[in-house]
């Protein structure tokens, strides 16, 4: 089975259309203030309304509000919810929506047990959680410590890059990868060339 791919932190029409065009299967928009990809939901509406169809759009939370939540739900079509904090379970199902939890890997967070807890999530996200910072940090965690058998499929994120995509395929062979910084050219600017060897990236991996 092919490798998915999210491409994360989307806040321009032209890096859409980039990730479009090279395959991505998932876009995610962050609407959380802290992010310098933070994007407002009128901003990411007129963005979807460009984005065709079997692209799923991914909406970013952490530690939000719930009717923050709902405001945006209600002014933009996502998709799946991606909950990035320490969310509840009971939280992140309350919207009624498909979601997918994030879980901080490389040994701060317990992830076996917290993956037990988001047994109705669509995926955990494993990322890395450099310092404390929660995500789009552009650092890898150790790949080698993963637990098997979570229980729910696996999309690896943190510090990916064209560099080192296609080794952590190979190495993790999970359900799908994230990624944000390592296609940017500056923080938040998606570069097109980096996201098509990112793509690439990803097939040589599916291929060996
Ligand atoms: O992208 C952000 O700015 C961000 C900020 C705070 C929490 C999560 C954030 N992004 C979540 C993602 O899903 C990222 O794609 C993921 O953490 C990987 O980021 P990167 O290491 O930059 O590829």
């Amino acid at each position: 089975m092919r490798t998915r791919v999210k491409i994360c932190g989307i806040m321009r029409e032209a890096d859409l259309s980039d990730a479009v065009e090279a395959g991505a299967d998932a876009i995610g928009l962050v609407f959380y203030a802290r992010s310098s990809r933070n994007i407002e939901p009128q901003a990411a509406a007129a963005l979807l309304a460009t984005l065709p169809a079997f692209v799923m759009p991914v909406g970013l939370f952490l530690g939000a509000d719930p009717e923050w939540v709902r405001e945006v739900l209600r002014q933009v079509p996502l998709d799946l919810l991606q909950f990035h904090g320490r969310e509840s379970a009971d939280y992140c199902r309350s919207f009624g929506r498909p979601y997918m939890k994030a879980i901080g890997a490389g040994g701060v967070d317990d992830v076996r047990g917290l993956a037990e807890k988001y047994g109705d999530a669509r995926a955990l996200l494993l990322d890395g959680n450099e310092h404390g910072k929660p995500g789009g940090t552009g650092h890898a965690f150790d790949w080698n410590h993963i637990p098997a058998g979570l229980g729910r499929p696996l999309v690896l994120a943190g510090g990916l890059g064209p560099d080192n995509v296609c080794e952590a395929i190979r190495k993790v062979r999970p359900y799908a990868v994230d990624v944000s910084s390592g296609v940017e050219s500056a923080l938040g600017i998606k570069n097109t060339q980096l996201i098509q060897t990112f793509m690439n990236e990803v097939r040589r991996g599916d291929s060996e």
